[in-house]
């Protein structure tokens, strides 16, 4: 932070960079893994950084957080056991708990620093832990993945970067363990990165999913603060009859407006719908 001011400047997105306004630093350590700051942002809310990179903030969390949850949970008939791999903010536990279907939710983040720093300075997502149906697990997703078989309906992977701890959960091995941890007619949602900024990286993981899962789409959804105001998600199922690009299940108008500020059944269709450059290239 320099005069006032946080720079989220990496190789990851070389030429560029989002800068937001800091009010306040409210928490930096370095944890077991990462860098961890929080600070009261002037105009986006709380914002979570880990390694220099951007999280999440407040003010638009609601857009990744509902969409990568509610792509993968309104593929499947009736979700009723979910892992989430990831997630320390408890942002994606928020929106999963909003299903009445589901029994049991596990979260599996390897750092419990961001789950600590989460529930003191960010509420409104942390607030995904506090659900009875919840169970949290400090690990990594990779070893926790290998000894589950056939025992989950949805696994979202809400990951940080490849560059740093989350490195091996956009690699194919990662993706076989996913498939075997899925119970018959399974979906996974993962991070899957910008289509302005990683496009060979996204070519390869979809054709490594297609590798492992019958069906493998890529959809997006509009961020502000992530890299080029954009990130997306590979959606998979284990079972090839599932078209994943439309809703098996949808709330009510009424419901949805209650229920999400970003996701609904229209955008949920939408956001497979990719511009000719990142469709040739994911053919
Ligand atoms: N629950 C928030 C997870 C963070 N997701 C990623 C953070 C880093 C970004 N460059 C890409 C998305």
């Amino acid at each position: 932070i320099k005069d006032g001011w946080f720079r989220e400047i990496s190789d990851m997105w070389p030429g560029q960079a989002m800068i937001l306004k800091v009010n306040q630093v409210l928490h930096h350590e370095k944890s077991k893994y990462q860098d961890v700051l929080v600070f009261e942002s002037s105009d986006h809310g709380t914002v979570l950084v880990l390694d220099n990179v951007i999280q999440c903030t407040e003010r638009d969390e609601f857009s990744y957080q509902e969409m990568i949850t509610h792509l993968a949970m309104n593929s499947h008939p009736n979700p009723k056991s979910v892992l989430v791999i990831g997630g320390g903010d408890g942002g994606v536990l928020r929106e999963v708990v909003k299903h009445e279907s589901v029994e049991k939710a596990i979260l599996c983040d390897i750092d419990e620093a961001v789950i600590r720093v989460s529930k003191k300075y960010l509420p409104g997502m942390s607030i995904g832990y506090q659900h009875p149906n919840v169970d949290v697990h400090i690990g990594d997703g990779f070893k926790f993945l290998a000894d589950r078989k056939n025992e989950f309906d949805v696994i979202i992977t809400d990951s940080s970067d490849p560059e740093g701890p989350a490195e091996t959960l956009f690699q194919k091995p990662y993706f076989e363990l996913l498939y075997g941890a899925l119970k018959e007619g399974g979906v996974i949602t993962t991070q899957a990165e910008n289509q302005w900024l990683h496009l060979p990286l996204i070519t390869k993981l979809k054709k490594d999913c297609k590798e492992v899962f019958p069906v493998a789409e890529y959809s997006y959804t509009t961020i502000p603060t992530y890299p080029s105001g954009q990130i997306g998600f590979m959606v998979c199922c284990k079972d090839a009859n599932r078209d994943v690009k439309t809703p098996l299940r949808t709330w009510s108008p009424e419901e949805e407006d209650k229920l999400c500020k970003y996701y609904n059944k229209e955008i949920h269709k939408a956001s497979f719908i990719l511009p000719t450059f990142a469709r040739k290239a994911l053919k």
